[in-house]
């Protein structure tokens, strides 16, 4: 057999390894979170994508739903605003919402339907206003300072938390050729629009929808240890440890936060791994090689 023949069996083989993986997955939904620090090299875009678009073409219905928090920071810069984040989350005044919007729904939302449509499928960018379907609510959070051990509220202005979610635009989608892709903005029953953390707005959809998996695509290979070694498992009581000692900081507080209150609303499986990895979703979702940091009850 020659070398040609050999490496062609391999990659048949590898095609094979995935039906399984198919099969249990076909009809289910899967909610992919893609972070703007997975984003802004265009090959691993494109294997995103193309990742994305084998998903709907195998019977699974993928459910993007990005970030972009390096993006509005590099557009508030250029308007001479300055990022401060508490908790995680972006402090949001009027000005920086309008800003957060233009960004999530305007530029990168249509940047990554481009992307899936050039893989050959049908993407549709939208946002929680779109069909009704995310309402918010401005944000009440409470942080106990690990110093001091006093509870402290934050006002983070329109920082907004998913308290409806209405299935009916998706449920639709799901049944079409469409992939949705979705911003993390949505209205407020006050009339006012809200900025969402991304982590917080695909749990919400992932829990309304029961999806079989939610992923998050970042930049580490998943939750680290205070050594910088991975963390394979976790169970949410380390998790809350996790957050509470400082070893999980900045970005991760909400993804942390996110994955197990998605355990809590019932959907099944909760993965943070690196969106960095060509072709991280189907490693992950398709074949025995999947990485990352697995949250589980
Ligand atoms: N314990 C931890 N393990 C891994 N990453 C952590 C941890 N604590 C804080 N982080 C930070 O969280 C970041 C990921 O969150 P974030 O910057 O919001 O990314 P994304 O844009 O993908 O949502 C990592 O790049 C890392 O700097
Ligand atoms: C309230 C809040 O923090 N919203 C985020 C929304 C974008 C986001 O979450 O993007 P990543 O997933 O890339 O971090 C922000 O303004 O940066």
């Amino acid at each position: 057999m020659d070398a040609h023949s050999t490496n062609g069996e391999q990659q048949a083989a590898l095609l094979a390894e995935a039906l399984p993986f198919m099969q249990a997955y076909e009809n289910k939904t899967v909610v992919v979170k893609y972070g703007g620090h997975a984003m802004g090299n265009a090959a691993l875009g494109k294997t995103f994508a193309r990742d994305i678009a084998l998903l709907k073409q195998s019977g699974i219905n993928p459910i993007v739903v990005h970030g972009g928090g390096p993006q509005i920071g590099a557009m508030l810069s250029k308007m001479g605003i300055e990022s401060h984040f508490e908790h995680g989350l972006r402090v949001t005044d009027q000005r920086t919402v309008e800003i957060v919007e233009m960004v999530l729904a305007g530029s990168i939302n249509k940047e990554i339907v481009a992307l899936i449509n050039a893989e050959g499928e049908w993407a549709i960018g939208l946002c929680g206003k779109d069909g009704n379907m995310v309402f918010a609510e401005k944000a009440k959070k409470t942080v106990i300072d690990p110093d001091s051990h006093i509870e402290r509220v934050l006002d983070l202005g329109f920082v907004g938390e998913p308290v409806e979610v209405d299935r009916t635009l998706l449920d639709l989608l799901a049944r079409s050729e469409m992939i949705p892709v979705l911003a993390p903005v949505a209205p407020g029953r006050d009339g006012h629009t809200y900025n969402i953390n991304a982590d917080t707005f695909a749990g919400a959809i992932a829990g309304a929808l029961q999806a079989s998996r939610l992923l998050f695509l970042t930049d580490v290979p998943g939750v680290l240890d205070k050594s910088g070694t991975l963390i394979r498992e976790l169970s949410v009581a380390e998790a809350k440890t996790l957050i509470r000692d400082g070893t999980v900081t900045g970005g991760m507080i909400p993804k942390v936060e996110t994955c197990i209150q998605a355990l809590d609303r019932g959907v099944e499986g909760v993965v943070i791994l690196n969106g960095k990895t060509r072709h991280a979703v189907l490693l992950e979702l398709l074949t025995e090689h999947g990485a990352g940091t697995l949250i589980v009850p």
